[in-house]
């Protein structure tokens, strides 16, 4: 029987807060395709501030925060964008970026860290002499977080760095800053100067920090004026869309302190899985809210096993793959929650109970 729910799947899972319904119910609204909600205005102006960037832009997804971000950057035809192989815009967006926008994707190897070799990423740069034949480069993209290689940060000198090649070849940085929070207080740097060197930014309030819906892109005012009329072209004006904007402001008020908590708890879940038979996390590789764990060849247990068998006790996971379960921690899963989640993995892997009995 089920005593409890630990949902380990994404920190997309979230409930809005008691605080962010109230403030959704009370939020001042107005139409925001006519640029009038002043609870959307408050909350861009907010999170451009945070970011050191002029202006920003809330958008209903992280997905279209990306997508806009890109094609604004790439508007004319025959762009070429270089990005991570393992990045979620090239893997997760359904080639938004190529399918609606033309864009034509350039990969470079992500590395365990997140990053891509910075010689590699100058050596996909199109050597304007091709144009003839070439795609024209035109921007570059970084993830911070890293969602795919387990939430590992790119620390600011490497973008930075990034930073000066983009501008050494004439081209953009645009950072898929999803968790771009949870990069900032890992690495104990100001979101900021974190994303000091980026054009362009894409926010999400609806991941680590717990808000119900939405993302922030940020960038130039000249960019974001761009961004709000794709934004209408791709469907994502909205009117009284302050409704959800309360809730984002919430969110960035009550829930940035909690992130490295959540990271500390990651860290338990972490050295607690690691702990029990059958199954290896790499513990030193976990820096945020992700990790990413194997079942041991050899072992009996399947991932499809596992998974039916935790959701049975409550726990609910991420496959990744036949043999890796993807867990993410967030804000409204509680150290207690970590502890019942991993009595559940050590009865069903070693069928005794844990240490504390549970
Ligand atoms: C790194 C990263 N970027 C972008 C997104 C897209 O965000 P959304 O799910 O709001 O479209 C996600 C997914 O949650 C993500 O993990
Ligand atoms: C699955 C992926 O699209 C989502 N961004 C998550 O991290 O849960």
């Amino acid at each position: 029987m089920v005593t409890k729910t630990v949902d380990l799947r994404s920190d997309t899972v979230t409930k809005p807060t008691e605080a962010m319904r109230a403030a959704m119910a009370d939020a001042e609204v107005d139409d925001d395709v006519l640029c009038y909600d002043p609870t959307a205005q408050r909350l861009e102006t907010e999170v451009a501030k945070i970011t050191g960037k002029e202006a920003g832009l809330f958008v209903p997804s992280g997905t279209m925060g990306n997508l806009i971000s890109v094609l604004v950057h790439c508007e004319v035809r025959g762009s070429e964008v270089i990005l991570g192989d393992n990045c979620h815009i090239h893997i997760y967006e359904n080639g938004g970026i190529s399918t609606i926008g033309g864009v034509h994707p350039r990969t470079v190897k992500n590395n365990k860290d997140g990053t891509m070799d910075i010689d590699l990423i100058e050596a996909a740069i199109r050597d304007p002499k091709g144009a003839l034949v070439y795609p024209t480069t035109r921007l570059i993209c970084l993830e911070n977080s890293h969602a795919n290689t387990g939430g590992k940060c790119l620390s600011v000198e490497y973008t930075d760095k990034v930073g000066e090649l983009a501008k050494k070849h004439g081209l953009k940085l645009h950072i898929d800053g999803a968790r771009i929070f949870n990069a900032a207080v890992a690495l104990g740097v100001p979101v900021d100067r974190l994303v000091q060197a980026a054009d362009s930014v894409s926010v999400c309030i609806s991941k680590g920090l717990g808000a119900p819906v939405g993302s922030v892109i940020v960038g130039s005012e000249s960019f974001i004026a761009k961004a709000r009329r794709l934004r209408k072209t791709l469907g994502g004006g909205m009117r009284q869309v302050g409704i959800l904007c309360a809730a984002a402001l919430v969110a960035l008020r009550d829930n940035v302190g909690k992130l490295e908590s959540d990271h500390k708890k990651a860290k338990i879940l972490a050295e607690g899985i690691n702990k029990i038979k059958g199954l290896a996390v790499n513990v030193a590789s976990v820096e945020t809210n992700i990790m990413y764990f194997d079942i041991n060849e050899g072992s009996n247990m399947t991932v499809q096993k596992l998974c039916k068998n935790l959701e049975e006790h409550g726990i609910l996971v991420m496959p990744e793959t036949s043999t890796r379960v993807r867990l993410v921690v967030h804000h409204q899963i509680s150290e207690n929650d970590v502890h019942y989640a991993l009595s559940c993995f050590q009865r069903i892997m070693t069928g005794a109970p844990s240490e504390n009995g549970i």
